[in-house]
């Protein structure tokens, strides 16, 4: 039943009407232009200041259309689901708004919630709040743990200055530490360690509750982490009483108040209420997966006619070829580039590992390439990415893990080395490229009877037209003589790994090793 509904969701019609009411009647994204930063209304000068200083000089429509309803005549009277392609700008579209909300708030406290599904991710959005935040007073904070947990709670917390709070020493020292930030970008996993275990650490104050890559989060239960969070962020009926020294009750002085909100014409919800801004390139339509998330009145920000859009200025390509070819065509396709960055994608870790130890074993390749995987150590891979991005090499090859809003200045190809499954793998493998308005190609291997599933899987999308890519005969039958010998070393090399799994003690014999980068 559960896998009916996920197949459901992911390969129902292009076309198909939406169940949701609210979902059928978007704010059309398209209709906007995109304004100059000078022209847009209310905006902070410091901020607009700060979007030069980063290079923006106009803003993309989505970023126009979510001010419109953040800022603008909408007052983030509704929360809002935004549905746009891959590098249109979604982070800019919600973090701009909130900093420009929080930028009058009086007293620090933790107002704003961004929660991502991978670190890379978290880091590749607090970086965009870094360069707007700190101009307005605002403190950025992130908890993906990528530093121990001590250190990221005293980035977090601190126990407040004992001048502000005239009360006698013992009262000092039963006082909790309080937040450093205003602005927190988490992953699930840390976020809960905080929450489980950071005294301090409290949700009690959020206004804003921002989940990027909705689809893809909502598919994480980790520790019911939403539940969790939702319902810390409701204080009706919490006693939030305050004593002083002869047992008055008193508020806290940075209690947010939030009260039934009948009055205000939502019954059972809080007042003030929790704003959340919900994205993704490929937003569920599920209503039972929406539901996990309580939206107040929400309202789609949509982009295209079908209900996932390619970017503008992506090209499609497919390559049919047999299994046993498909290194060698990868090869000769990769060469083609000529060491332009490139991301491959395959199936599976397994996958991603073999591909590269095999392309290790040929001599004098064209380009510098890694895997990229799980597999690494995360040091590794963080170090691996920034090599990627710094242009020591030119090849990653990977999985999924890597499809996700992730942002590499300057990457013009993206290849499907194995078909992915779905058209919204599709969507995030392709939209690492063509980002931002510049142009980027995508490549799919297929097998032969794969071209029809895939012709089928692109038509759900907008833009998702799809030529044919031949590569030279020639350089294929040229690399053939060194393809057995590597495939042979690969075999070897599979073996005394997988001998090494099974007895960790023994040693493997030198000309063995396996190689899974040719970075100098
Ligand atoms: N107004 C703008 N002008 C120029 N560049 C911009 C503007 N807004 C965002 N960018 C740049 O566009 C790139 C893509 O933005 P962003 O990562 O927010 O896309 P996205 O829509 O979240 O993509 P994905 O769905 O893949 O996560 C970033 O490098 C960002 O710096």
């Amino acid at each position: 039943m559960v896998a009916m509904a996920r197949k459901d969701d992911e390969e129902g019609p292009a076309d198909r009407v939406p169940h949701l009411p609210w979902m059928r009647c978007p704010v059309d994204i398209d209709a906007f232009s995109g304004c100059p930063v000078a022209q847009l209304p209310r905006l902070d000068p410091r901020l607009a200041e700060a979007l030069r200083r980063m290079g923006i000089e106009s803003f993309f429509p989505v970023q126009e259309a979510a001010w419109v309803e953040t800022i603008g005549p909408g007052a983030f009277e509704r929360d809002i689901c935004i549905n746009s392609p891959t590098g249109s700008g979604k982070t800019l579209a919600y973090a701009l708004p909130i900093v420009q909300m929080l930028s009058t708030r009086k007293v620090r406290c933790l107002r704003a919630l961004v929660v991502l599904p991978t670190r890379d991710l978290a880091l590749q959005v607090k970086e965009v709040f870094d360069a707007i935040a700190p101009v307005v007073g605002l403190s950025v904070g992130s908890a993906v743990g990528q530093s121990s947990i001590a250190d990221e709670v005293s980035n977090l917390v601190m126990k407040p200055k004992q001048e502000l709070y005239p009360t006698i020493d013992e009262e000092y020292v039963k006082m909790e530490p309080q937040t450093k930030v205003d602005i927190l970008v988490a992953t699930p996993g840390r976020l809960m360690d905080h929450i489980n275990m950071t005294n301090g650490f409290s949700l009690e104050h959020l206004q804003y509750l921002v989940i990027d890559e909705t689809d893809r989060m909502l598919r994480e239960a980790y520790q019911s982490w939403l539940p969790t969070v939702i319902q810390l962020t409701l204080s009706i009926g919490k006693d939030h009483s305050w004593h002083d020294t002869d047992g008055k009750t008193l508020l806290h002085p940075l209690t947010t108040i939030r009260r039934s909100g009948v009055e205000r014409g939502f019954k059972g919800k809080c007042y003030p209420r929790l704003a959340k801004i919900v994205l993704s390139a490929t937003l569920t339509q599920d209503p039972s997966k929406l539901s996990q998330l309580e939206l107040h009145h929400p309202l789609l920000l949509n982009s295209g006619k079908k209900r996932y859009r390619i970017p503008t200025k992506l090209e499609s390509y497919k390559l049919i070829c047999t299994s046993n070819l498909k290194p060698l065509s990868l090869i000769v396709l990769l060469q083609e580039l000529q060491g332009n960055k490139c991301l491959v994608f395959t199936s599976s870790v397994e996958s991603s590992h073999r591909l590269s130890t095999l392309l290790g074993f040929f001599e004098d390749l064209p380009f510098k390439f890694s895997e990229y995987s799980r597999l690494q150590r995360e040091s590794t891979r963080r170090k691996t990415l920034e090599a990627f991005k710094g242009g020591e090499i030119d090849v990653l090859i990977g999985t999924d893990r890597m499809a996700r809003g992730i942002h590499i200045d300057g990457l013009r190809y993206v290849i499907n080395y194995d078909m992915p499954p779905y058209v919204k793998t599709y969507i995030h493998r392709a939209g690492r490229t063509a980002r931002a308005g510049e142009s980027g190609s995508c490549f799919t291997f297929l097998r032969k009877h794969e071209v029809k599933t895939f012709d089928k899987m692109l038509k759900k999308a907008d833009n998702a037209s799809c030529s044919l890519h031949s590569l030279p005969e020639e350089s294929i039958e040229t690399l053939r003589p060194v393809f057995s010998i590597a495939l042979k070393k690969l075999e070897e090399s599979l073996e005394s790994e997988a001998a090494k799994k099974s007895n960790p003690g023994d040693k493997i014999p030198s000309g063995s090793k396996r190689k899974r980068t040719n970075q100098k």
